[in-house]
């Protein structure tokens, strides 16, 4: 866990709209899915930040703007306040793609099934054509020793390796280049149960040693707790709740954040299960004011015209709520 002053952020997400043109027949109207609304978000060394949320909530499209893969619609993206989306192209990718890594939900379709263990890991180093050829091997074993993946598995291909080996070669891979960030969308949701403690112990470990700032999406709010210093919570591609992990879980604000923790039983120790009313709203036409009403209890005519501001500074505990849960 973080101790002491809080570093400045690392990278920073300022006010992001992600919309994607809706596909099929409808691709000449003005429709749109609306994945990300107004996201900000500030990540810092040694620090993991959470993120959950109802499925197709946004959590993979945040994960991608994070990395540079996804363009933002509108608002900022910054690494050390410089902005990546002003950047030439070849320098976007020659500083932004070394200094942000990034682990995929499954390694068996992230990894060139076809390359060795070695050239997987040091693809990174040859694209960004680091050092000599030698000290690019060098580092393919460090980072394999980094991610416990004895030298025997160099010249393996990613098929003859089991889940948990494939995955600790997705993260040697994403630490080639010695990013100062880390993104891991769902990095054990396609594993064995076995193996899952294995991989998230190994990628707390690294942030620790490495002094990284992580980011970490998982639809499972138990494992965020274990691992993360800030929780963020999402519904339908907005921001609603975030703050440090304990606090949050403990004396969630927003009535959705309550109604998705009261559904982790083990949470909080027979906490009461609160339902959600009716269906999840379409992500092309969300709800005008808070995304949130169609389905909160407490909504008034307040709700359905004011999308709620950023409220709560309670120990950087805020919330986007009209009729914010009692502490
Ligand atoms: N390229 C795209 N074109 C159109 N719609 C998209 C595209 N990518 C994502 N979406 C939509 O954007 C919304 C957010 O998707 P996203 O994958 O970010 O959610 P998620 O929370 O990661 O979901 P899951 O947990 O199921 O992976 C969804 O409604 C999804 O259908």
């Amino acid at each position: 866990m973080t101790t002491g002053a809080p570093h400045a952020p690392l990278l920073t997400l300022d006010d992001v709209h992600v919309r994607h043109p809706v596909p099929g027949p409808r691709l000449f109207s003005k429709a749109h899915v609306h994945a990300l609304t107004g996201a900000h978000v500030e990540v810092r060394q040694g620090e993991t930040i959470g993120v959950v949320g109802e499925s197709g909530c946004g959590k993979s499209t945040l994960a991608r703007v994070l990395v540079g893969l996804q363009r933002p619609t509108e608002g900022t993206v910054a690494f050390e306040g410089t902005d990546l989306w002003q950047m030439p192209a070849r320098r976007r990718a020659a500083e932004f793609g070394a200094a942000v890594g990034v682990v995929f939900q499954d390694p068996a379709t992230a990894l060139n099934r076809r390359l060795t263990v070695r050239q997987v890991i040091r693809d990174p180093l040859d694209v960004h054509g680091r050092g000599t050829r030698a000290q690019r091997e060098d580092r393919v074993g460090e980072v394999m020793g980094l991610v416990g993946l004895p030298p025997s598995a160099a010249d393996a291909l990613p098929g003859q390796l089991s889940g948990g080996q494939r995955q600790r070669v997705a993260i040697a891979r994403a630490l080639a280049l010695e990013p100062r960030v880390v993104v891991a969308d769902e990095p054990t949701s396609a594993l064995d149960v076995s193996v899952r403690a294995q991989i998230l112990n190994l990628l707390h470990d690294l942030k620790e040693r490495l002094g990284l700032g992580l980011v970490f999406i998982s639809h499972d709010i138990q494992t965020v707790r274990h691992l993360a210093d800030r929780i963020v919570v999402m519904y339908l591609g907005r921001i609603v709740e975030e703050g440090p992990v304990e606090h949050v879980i403990r004396t969630p604000r927003h009535p959705y954040t309550a109604a998705l923790f009261s559904a982790a039983p083990a949470l909080l120790g027979g906490t009461e299960r609160i339902p959600l009313r009716g269906p999840l709203p379409s992500a092309v036409n969300p709800p005008e004011g808070c995304p949130f009403r169609t389905r909160c209890r407490h909504a008034d005519q307040t709700c359905a015209i004011d999308p709620p501001d950023r409220a709560g500074t309670v120990d950087a505990h805020r919330f986007r709520c009209h009729h914010p849960v009692e502490p």
